[in-house]
């Protein structure tokens, strides 16, 4: 068995040399030996039992059940395949690639959220290429900065955006093709060849797939890549655990450029032949709208961040206000649809509470990055607690390490069992993670990727958690939300779950800034609900009767919009640097 691990190991090692610009060191093969070692005789089993393959090997057999609604029309899976094989040639033509495999290089694409994004990373797969998707929201300067540290080699403009590419793949001297407007995609079927090329690659586990930028959130974007195998593992772990079918109809209305976007609610679905309907962007009078249709496929799932249900709650409290339209929602909400998740950022607990009185769901909150793909979650079945991010998903492993005090394991464990040494439970530590699901490494930045794993294979999340009462909690990231104020430790969401619970406070988010006495002090930038105001006088007063004293905040600036990104996530050094320049 080892040996067969080994050989595997030494495979992957191979490719990681084929494929990679540059090499990691012996180190960090080190500790990938260690995590592949563990990832092939451990929970692995279930995806290695199954051949790695590609979302849209499965296609064929789903024939012509409609994969994707967009806003132009319906699109089966028969009819994404071909179109799919049709760009492929076209991208083959474009690299005059005559093997037939593109041998990972990369593809980066611009498309809208409609059927045209499936294709385009469909047809990358197809030709042994690496998807690279851009975000339309993104200045030039940023699509420009993904496309040159990719290295890739030809850009796909979605219909809207070829005015937008087609300068920049002039300036960095690339092919650029374009796509055929969503509607008429099947005119890509023309081009289609009569030989199947991506038959000739059989080797998916372990090739590079795609490669996903980090929002920047904690220092410049980097690109994460993921092979087949790691984003098969992610699909599996989802697919088992929230009990993805064929019935199911997904609303999808996040970026996709995010692991969310990308693998929660469109590949999970194209996986198990469901439907996915695509909202060309989020609008909360939109989602409402499809949630209650009445027309045929009904919603059956939905997932968001927190600041979409946070929306989706303004738009309810503002326009549907007619009791019989309330008691409707609530009825056809619990009816129809079965589970409703979220993720990507702490679900506030006055979100969490509104919604369940609205719709009658308790949210199912899951954690997850883009380095590992989810890794925690509540249950599908059974209590969801209110706060916390469940146990570990099929296929991955998390442990918490008190990484200052000589690397003592708190808590570490898998999906069906966890050890926690004795009189630490509740102790925070940093949440490691390992698995099938963990990305390959940063591109071409070997430095940083054996920095983030430890020697023995596991990946260091850099967030802080505390494994309580069964299940994991999340305290944010330890290098902005755990504030080290007068000898204490303490949670910037925690706080900001507090502040969140005052009746006028919309919008919080809670920093340290540098303090001479106390080390960093507690500072709140909110946002209030429309026409309100608050003094920092009055916060602290409301504080002391909901708060522990020392995580009361002393600062307070109140702004008049949060600045959340697309993930609904602030960028708090952004803040810091704003407010605190000094
Ligand atoms: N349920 C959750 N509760 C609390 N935090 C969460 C939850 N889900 C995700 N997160 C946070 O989101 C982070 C992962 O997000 P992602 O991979 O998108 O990184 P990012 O913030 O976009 O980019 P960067 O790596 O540049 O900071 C996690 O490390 C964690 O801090």
């Amino acid at each position: 068995m080892l040996c067969v691990s080994m050989m595997a190991v030494w495979r992957s090692f191979q490719n990681c040399l084929h494929y990679k610009p540059c090499r990691c060191s012996l180190k960090w093969l080190m500790g990938n030996i260690v995590h592949r070692t563990w990832t092939s005789s451990g929970p692995l089993t279930s995806r290695s039992r199954e051949r790695v393959t590609p979302v849209f090997t499965k296609a064929l057999a789903y024939e012509d059940k409609v994969a994707i609604i967009d806003k132009d029309r319906n699109h089966s899976y028969n009819c994404l395949y071909h179109s799919s094989r049709g760009l492929a040639a076209q991208i083959h033509q474009a690299l005059a690639c005559h093997s037939g495999d593109l041998q990972g290089k990369r593809i980066s694409f611009l498309c809208a959220n409609d059927a045209s994004y499936t294709v385009a990373q469909w047809a990358t797969w197809m030709c042994g290429g690496t998807a690279v998707p851009l975000y339309r929201k993104h200045p030039v300067a940023e699509l420009e900065y993904v496309i040159s540290d990719s290295q890739s080699s030809l850009l796909l403009a979605g219909k809207p955006y070829t005015a937008m590419l087609e300068p920049l793949a002039q300036k960095l001297g690339l092919p650029c093709l374009h796509l055929p407007h969503t509607s008429s995609l099947d005119a890509l079927h023309a081009a289609e060849p009569q030989s199947q090329s991506e038959e000739l690659i059989s080797d998916w586990a372990e090739r590079p797939a795609m490669i996903i930028y980090t929002s920047g959130t904690t220092g410049r974007p980097k690109g994460v890549l993921h092979t087949h195998g790691s984003l098969l593992a992610m699909v599996q772990a989802l697919v088992s655990e929230w009990a993805w079918s064929r019935d199911d109809v997904i609303l999808h209305t996040l970026p996709l450029h995010h692991v969310h976007g990308i693998v929660n609610t469109l590949m999970c679905p194209l996986w198990v032949g469901a439907t996915c309907i695509m909202l060309p962007d989020f609008s909360p009078e939109k989602v409402w709208e499809q949630l209650l249709s009445s027309q045929s496929p009904a919603v059956t799932v939905f997932m968001a961040v927190p600041t979409i249900y946070s929306k989706l709650i303004q738009h309810y409290d503002q326009h549907l206000t007619h009791p019989h339209v309330q008691d409707f929602i609530r009825a056809v909400c619990k009816e129809r649809i079965r589970l409703m998740v979220s993720g990507s950022a702490a679900l506030p607990q006055p979100v969490l509470k509104r919604w369940r009185e609205v719709t009658d769901h308790v949210l199912l909150e899951r954690y997850g990055m883009t380095e590992i793909g989810m890794a925690l979650s509540n249950p599908l079945n059974g209590p969801r607690i209110p706060g916390a991010v469940g146990a570990p998903l099929p296929g991955v492993e998390v442990r918490i390490v008190m990484t200052n005090i000589s690397n003592t394991i708190i808590a570490e464990g898998d999906s069906k069992h966890t050890r926690v040494k004795p009189g630490l439970e509740g102790r925070e530590g940093e949440l490691q993670v390992r698995g099938s699901s963990v990305f390959q490494e940063y591109w071409n930045k070997p430095q940083e990727t054996e920095d983030s794993f430890t020697e023995d294979g596991w990946f260091k999340t850099g967030d802080t958690a505390v494994y309580k009462d069964g299940v994991y909690w999340i305290m944010g990231r330890t290098s902005v939300d755990i504030i080290k104020s007068g000898g204490y430790k303490i949670s910037a969401l925690d706080v900001e779950r507090h502040l969140l619970a005052h009746p006028d406070i919309t919008d919080v988010a809670v920093i340290g800034v540098r303090d001479s006495t106390w080390g960093q002090k507690v500072v709140a930038v909110v946002q209030m609900k429309n026409g309100k105001t608050i003094s920092l006088p009055e916060l602290k007063a409301w504080a002391r009767e909901h708060m522990a004293s020392y995580t009361i905040p002393t600062g307070l600036i109140v702004v008049e919009e949060m600045p959340r990104n697309q993930m609904g996530k602030v960028n708090k050094r952004d803040l810091l640097r704003q407010f605190f320049p000094h």
